[in-house]
């Protein structure tokens, strides 16, 4: 998998980095803090994924010969790339764990190492951990919808490049079954599965003899695709049919593929058929540019499928194809850091830092976070960062810290999990959520809130700033 290198980056790192090296700032340590501002697909909540993937690749990245050679042709200096020659990050990485329930404003995690390490790995970290939190999110929204429904994952033909790659790792841990795209099965270990394309039925003369090789040569897992002609007249008879020619032989037909028209509509004709056939254990299963909307809607409108395949809605998270995640430097050289912008929300939070998930007395979560300095161990008051009259105090309720170190010394600490370990962390993570923020229509906002002593700072900072101009 690990196909990246340190010129994974965006040529601005490498140009501060050189000027930090010639002005012997490179050993500076530096705070960056990840978080993403708003949240995609108006959902109430964000699905935080593509973290082992990052650590992964962080333990290894270094430049490659070719690397070097390149940026020399680029004009960087024979000084600095002496010192890119041993460059790797030995820094340390605080975080969220992977699956869990993130919102925006807040940071998700956080790199400690020297401003030259942090910098560089801004934009692999960027790429990684934006694409996927936006697929798991996309993935888990249709998690919600589908109950008990097999979601498989179609997208790798349709996916933005080497996108399908990590889209597919990202839909399982937002709770998707399995997927068509062997690559990443083998990979990362995911269920593969697949039916048959429109091209297999249209290579026969008849629809019926393509139906009867495909199941002689997959009795196990056979699903047969029943639209490419007629899907009530000729596509379902021909697999009632099949069906009843592999009973004969002791199997199984294992489903029925629909993938175009009334989706609801041939599902329940489609049942009656089968059922009238006495197959009622073949299932059927549906795909045509489904999302959430679509299958809420099907199940709603009662379609007996068991099974959705999504391609191109899932892994080019549509309609909103980027998550905003931004990296942002806390506190460098000794100092706490800040940004200051015309629009509030774009202020940064000075400091290394922790979050805190709020709890009532029954470990429920309130829906709220709350942020603090990192040597706070809980909060007692929680301010609005940006309203100035609204806060709230926590002195009665639980406070579980979210930010654990996960790196150290450039070394991943902790033991790598599975992704269906990983999956089912979310979804235990997201039942804590209550109903209100998982709605699809104006969900309830989920309260960010900062500590009197971040807050002191911060508006500290701001007024040191403002002086100054
Ligand atoms: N019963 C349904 N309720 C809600 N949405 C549906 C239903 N049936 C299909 N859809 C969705 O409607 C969209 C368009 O379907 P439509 O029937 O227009 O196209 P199509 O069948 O793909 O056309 P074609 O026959 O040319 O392939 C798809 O996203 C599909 O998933
Ligand atoms: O609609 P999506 O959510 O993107 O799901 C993937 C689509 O890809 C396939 O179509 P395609 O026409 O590429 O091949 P086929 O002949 O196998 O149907 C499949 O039949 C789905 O319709
Ligand atoms: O296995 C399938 O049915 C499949 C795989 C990729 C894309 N569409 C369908």
């Amino acid at each position: 998998m690990n196909q990246f290198t340190a010129t994974y980056t965006d040529q601005y790192q490498l140009s501060m980095a050189q000027v930090y090296f010639k002005n012997g700032q490179k050993d500076q340590q530096a705070v960056f803090d990840y978080y993403f501002r708003k949240l995609p697909f108006k959902s109430g909540y964000a699905i935080f994924s593509g973290l082992e993937d990052l650590l992964e690749i962080l333990s290894t990245l270094r430049f490659s010969e070719d690397d070097l050679q390149f940026l020399k042709e680029q004009g960087f200096e024979k000084d600095f790339l002496e010192y890119l020659k041993n460059l790797q990050f030995k820094g340390k990485i605080y975080s969220v764990k992977e699956g869990d329930i993130v919102f925006p404003t807040r940071p998700i995690l956080q790199v400690e190492a020297s401003i030259i390490e942090a910098q560089i790995i801004e934009t692999i970290l960027l790429n990684l951990l934006n694409f996927q939190t936006l697929i798991a999110t996309k993935a888990s929204r249709m998690r919600l919808v589908a109950g008990d429904a097999t979601l498989l994952d179609f997208g790798l033909r349709r996916a933005q490049a080497s996108g399908g790659y990590f889209a597919t790792r990202a839909a399982i841990i937002g709770g998707f079954n399995g997927t068509s795209n062997v690559v990443a099965g083998k990979d990362f270990d995911i269920p593969v599965s697949g039916t048959m394309a429109h091209s297999f039925v249209q290579s026969y003369d008849d629809e019926l003899t393509a139906f009867r090789d495909f199941a002689e040569g997959h009795p196990e897992n056979c699903v047969l695709l029943v639209d490419t002609y007629n899907t009530l007249k000729s596509g379902i008879p021909n697999a009632v049919k099949v069906a009843k020619e592999m009973e004969g032989r002791g199997q199984k037909l294992m489903a029925v593929r629909l993938d175009s028209g009334d989706l609801s509509y041939f599902a329940k004709e489609s049942r009656k058929m089968l059922d009238a056939a006495e197959l009622d254990y073949v299932k059927i299963a549906a795909s045509n540019q489904l999302d959430e909307h679509v299958i809420k809607s099907l199940l709603e409108q009662q379609a007996p499928i068991d099974i959705f395949g999504v391609g191109t809605n899932l892994v080019t998270g549509d309609p909103d194809g980027a998550l905003d995640g931004v990296y942002k430097l806390a506190f460098s050289a000794g100092k706490p850091r800040i940004k200051i912008s015309e629009s509030i929300i774009k202020i940064t939070l000075p400091h290394k830092k922790q979050v805190f998930r709020i709890k009532d007395e029954n470990g429920k979560c309130i829906g709220a976070d709350a942020i603090g300095l990192y040597h706070e161990n809980s909060i007692e008051e929680m301010h609005h960062p940006f309203e100035p009259y609204k806060s709230m105090s926590l002195k009665h309720y639980e406070q579980e810290a979210l930010l654990e170190l996960v790196m150290d010394e450039g070394k991943v600490l902790q033991k790598k999990r599975s992704l269906s370990e990983i999956s089912e962390y979310s979804i235990s993570r997201l039942s804590e959520l209550p109903i209100e923020y998982k709605r699809f229509n104006n969900p309830h906002i989920y309260k960010i809130g900062i500590s009197e002593t971040l807050k002191q700072e911060r508006d500290g900072l701001i007024k040191m700033q403002k002086n100054k101009i």
